[in-house]
């Protein structure tokens, strides 16, 4: 891993004095980034020049660190306006590092945010999932962010997740959503699987996974997650639901349909939908405004 020393001397030479400490950290999930956008004094830096940082290559998010005044009270932050996702062929030390960064930085909350695919029939496309607990398969075959040495002595080898998804954080959203008068159905609750990506689930791989619990399905945030907790810092993950994840009933039988042609009967052929990172960003963008307002408020309400 490299240096966070030098990664946060290097920053902090790059910032005003105001913004050298931020207070919460936020990372943008693909196409919402337009935080930005109600960020006062802000300050960006690109990942490149970032000792130890990647960059991100997916369409959608930006390579850029952001920090600035975030609310009414002007609480300081940083903001990941892209990140970084194992399939890129980031390792996965790197698809962390920014969030060890912003603990060293100071950072005590951090609010992530992403797109993810609805596997819960309950949950529709547009509504906003507050996460209350993950499935990572990946953390348990092997992929674990925390696999390998201790990083100093003061971090844990065994890390408790039971408690990962701060309640008092989550609360604030409803408090948030309350403030903004949203309508019940904009939020919803429920448990992210995350998945390595960059494929598309399979039907019946949804159907594992809805089958195992979760509620949305989404390629980043677990990793993220760990790393905050394994940094001793406070979680809160706001999942946009921008697509269904294609889960039939049952599979039709390609052999009764050839029979029924042969027979010469109707064959009525199932319709397929197809989910694409277009169709991701095109709802990212619509329901970018309650995101950036949902997330604000949090901000105001913890400080
Ligand atoms: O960075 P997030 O998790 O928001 O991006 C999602 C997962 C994949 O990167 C991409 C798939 O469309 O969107
Ligand atoms: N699956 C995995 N990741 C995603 C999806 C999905 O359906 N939608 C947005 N990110």
């Amino acid at each position: 891993m490299a240096d966070l020393t030098a990664t946060t001397d290097f920053i902090r030479s790059q910032l005003p004095s105001e913004l050298q400490h931020p207070r919460i950290g936020i990372v943008c999930g693909s196409g919402l980034s337009g935080l930005a956008a109600v960020i006062h004094n802000i300050q960006k830096i690109p990942y490149e020049s970032i000792p130890g940082f990647g960059t991100s290559t997916v369409q959608g998010h930006h390579s850029e660190l952001a920090f600035g005044l975030l609310g009414k009270n002007n609480v300081p932050v940083v903001v990941m306006l892209g990140r970084f996702h194992f399939y890129e062929g980031h390792p996965i030390s790197t698809v962390v590092y920014p969030i060890r960064v912003m603990a060293k930085l100071g950072v005590k909350e951090v609010i992530i945010t992403n797109a993810a695919g609805s596997l819960n029939p309950d949950i529709p496309v547009g509504t906003i999932v507050v996460v209350h607990d993950h499935l990572a398969l990946p953390n348990l075959v092997g992929t674990n962010p925390l696999l390998g040495p201790l990083l100093s002595p003061n971090h844990r080898r065994f890390l408790p997740l039971s408690d990962a998804y701060s309640s008092s954080l989550r609360r604030l959203v409803f408090r948030a959503a309350h403030q903004l008068s949203l309508e019940k159905s904009a939020l919803a609750e429920g448990t992210y699987a995350w998945v390595c990506g960059p494929t598309y689930e399979s039907p019946a791989e949804g159907r594992f996974l809805r089958h195992a619990g979760a509620d949305v399905v989404g390629m980043s945030t677990v990793p993220e997650v760990v790393a905050a907790r394994d940094e001793g810092m406070e979680v809160m993950v706001l999942s946009l639901v921008t697509n269904f994840v294609v889960i039939p009933p049952s599979y039709w039988s390609i052999r009764e349909e050839v029979e029924a042609e042969l027979a010469g009967k109707p064959v009525v052929l199932p319709t397929s939908q197809i989910v694409s990172h277009e169709e991701v960003l095109a709802i990212g963008k619509e329901k970018a405004e309650v995101m950036k307002s949902l997330v604000q408020g949090v901000v105001e309400l913890l400080a």
